[in-house]
């Protein structure tokens, strides 16, 4: 299915110049004329959740998944990890969904405006985990939803308003990309709350905004706003609350325009450097579905089936 709207896709040939002699201009790639309206949702009711929602843009080619646990500044119990791994899977399954957004319904007027606040800490259980009477026993099944994320082959962004913090604020960070509003804050609490994320949650922060800032942020549990997070390269970019929807609207319209492939490549490579012989896996798996298309792979399989030798050179 493609983007409805066209002006959205020839943005690019848009954006030439009619002059031969133009100056160099980074309005050139043609990101400011996409359009800021705000996605709209199908209507049609689907899977039903009780932590999160899931919602799907046809129009836009985009999954929302949303943390539902405002009273709780969206802190999430294993249930609500289960919810978002299921949604997620929804989500990669479906051929129509090119972007998937990790965001929050915030609801302003009773609740402070949260991402998520981490770990439900109701619910931590002195064994070892989280247990809120669904798993089989506790464990930090949060982490397996890193992992699933970083294998997502399409491009997650987190949109985060007011606090992303603790596993929250790891979550964001393994996002592909993050967009704010500018009353976002951003911080770990765990050496204060007797936790620590030694994975991604600790290695990728490291990779993000470098060692020395990654240790502060551990070992003091500041909170920095969207302008700080900004500049140590936290976050790809911050708006105004208002203008939030608007701008995110933009990102996934212009990912939409972009190569799948490409996408899903560029981001198994970066991994790969980061994820060891897990992040090369995931790389290989893209080299091996390309080649499953070409005739040469074909032949293997059709030689086995019809019981005779592989012609390989013959079909280069
Ligand atoms: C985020 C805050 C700084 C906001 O403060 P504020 O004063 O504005 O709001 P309240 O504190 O009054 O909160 C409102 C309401 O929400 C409840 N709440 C908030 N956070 C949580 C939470 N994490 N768990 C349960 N409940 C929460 C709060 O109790 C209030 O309810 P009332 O009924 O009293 O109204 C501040 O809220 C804050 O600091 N929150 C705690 C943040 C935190 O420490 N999170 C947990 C870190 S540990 C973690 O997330 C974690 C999880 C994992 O699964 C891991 C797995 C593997 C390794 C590491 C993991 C890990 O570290």
């Amino acid at each position: 299915m493609a983007p409805s709207k066209s002006t959205d896709v020839a943005s690019m040939s848009a954006a030439r110049s009619a002059s031969k002699t133009a100056p160099p201009t980074t309005a050139r790639d043609g990101f400011d004329l996409i359009s800021r309206t705000p996605i709209v949702w199908d209507t049609a009711a689907g899977t039903t959740f009780q932590d999160i929602t899931y919602q799907i843009s046809s129009q836009d080619m985009c999954a929302r998944i949303a943390f539902n646990r405002p009273q709780v500044l969206h802190a999430f119990r294993p249930q609500t990890i289960r919810e978002i791994q299921q949604a997620l899977e929804m989500a990669v399954d479906d051929v129509a969904v090119g972007v998937i957004l990790l965001a929050s319904n915030c609801d302003e007027t009773q609740y402070t405006p949260a991402f998520c606040a981490g770990g439900d800490q109701t619910v931590r259980a002195n064994d070892g985990g989280y247990q809120d009477g669904t798993e089989a026993f506790p464990k930090l099944r949060v982490l397996d939803l890193q992992v699933q994320m970083r294998r997502c082959p399409k491009p997650i962004i987190a949109v985060v308003e007011g606090y992303a913090i603790g596993g929250g604020h790891i979550l964001h960070m393994i996002a592909d990309l993050t967009l704010a509003a500018d009353n976002a804050i951003f911080g770990q609490t765990g050496p204060r709350m007797g936790s620590i994320d030694a994975g991604y949650g600790s290695t990728h922060m490291a990779r993000l905004v470098g060692q020395k800032r990654a240790r502060e942020i551990w070992f003091l549990c500041r909170f920095y706003n969207a302008q700080e997070a900004y500049e140590m390269g936290l976050i790809n970019a911050q708006y105004p609350k208002q203008e939030l929807e608007g701008r995110v609207a933009q990102w996934v319209r212009r990912i939409i325009m972009n190569s799948p492939t490409a996408i899903a490549c560029a981001k198994a490579a970066l991994n790969a450097d980061e994820d060891g012989a897990a992040g090369i896996a995931q790389m290989g798996g893209e080299i091996t579905r390309l080649f499953y298309m070409s005739k040469e792979s074909q032949e293997g399989r059709n030689s086995f089936l019809e019981r005779r030798a592989p012609q390989f050179r013959s079909k280069l």
